[in-house]
């Protein structure tokens, strides 16, 4: 069994300027309900192993929600379950917390979009995530540093962790090499980035087998594994 955290107290940090890791933001209500409804879309929704254009497999499983990801494009089409109402608010109120810690993360990157028509940025009340991306981390499953570029909006990307801990690398827009953070996110943090990071290089090179708090395996099973969500505006 793994040792609880006793007497460590998690803060938030800036990985990046208007990147924000906002550790236990999550209450374990809002996760148990969080990963019960990934367990229901997973069931109407078998998550996939995306195969790239080069061939290289990616070792998590994914699903969509809103519009269909698949390498490189979003698709809307009527077997993608919608995003509920109550994520787009958890999103919102999550964009709200990272713009307290940084104001960038909640700001749009201006290389992508610029200000929509009415030249006005939107604030995190106006945060309208049109896709959702679950990814289902099994043992040994890690995502190579990319970069999120597949949406036509600069808005930033508001991602929930839950189940197994796993260290999390984000790095610069221009590269994927060094300078670098690794932070290690627990199940219920909350990472955003927006603004000046929105392009930023990100990854995961590892999964903490284990980690996950046991009452996870009462949604999840004997082996949680890590579940990642992350909300993002394509359009
Ligand atoms: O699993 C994570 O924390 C990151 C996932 C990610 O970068 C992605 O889905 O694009
Ligand atoms: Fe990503």
């Amino acid at each position: 069994m793994t040792e609880p955290l006793f007497g460590v107290r998690r803060e938030p940090s800036i990985l990046a300027p208007g990147a924000v890791h906002v550790p236990d933001w999550l209450s374990r209500e809002q996760q148990e309900y969080l990963l019960q409804a990934c367990v229901d879309w997973s069931a109407a929704n078998a998550p996939r192993t995306i195969v790239l254009p080069g061939g290289g497999r990616m070792s998590v499983r994914t699903f969509s929600l809103g519009r269909h990801w698949s390498p490189y494009r979003y698709d809307d089409d009527n077997a993608t379950p919608p995003i509920p109402d109550w994520l787009v608010r958890a999103a919102r109120s999550a964009l709200t917390s990272a713009a307290e810690i940084d104001p960038a993360a909640a700001t749009r990157d201006s290389g992508t979009a610029g200000p929509g028509p009415t030249g006005h940025a939107p604030g995190p009340a106006e945060y309208t995530p049109d896709a959702a991306l679950v990814n289902l981390y099994g043992r040994g499953a890690t995502m190579g540093l990319h970069q999120d570029r597949d949406e036509a909006s600069g808005d930033p990307v508001v991602s929930f962790s839950l189940g197994d801990a796993c260290t999390f690398r984000f790095g610069t827009p221009e590269h994927r090499g060094r300078p670098y953070t690794d932070v290690r996110l627990e199940s219920g943090d909350l990472v955003v980035f927006g603004g000046p990071s929105r392009m930023a290089f990100h990854g995961v090179p590892k999964v903490h087998d284990g980690s996950a708090p046991s009452w996870c395996r009462e949604v999840l099973g004997a082996e949680p594994g890590r579940v990642n969500i992350t909300l993002r505006r394509t359009t």
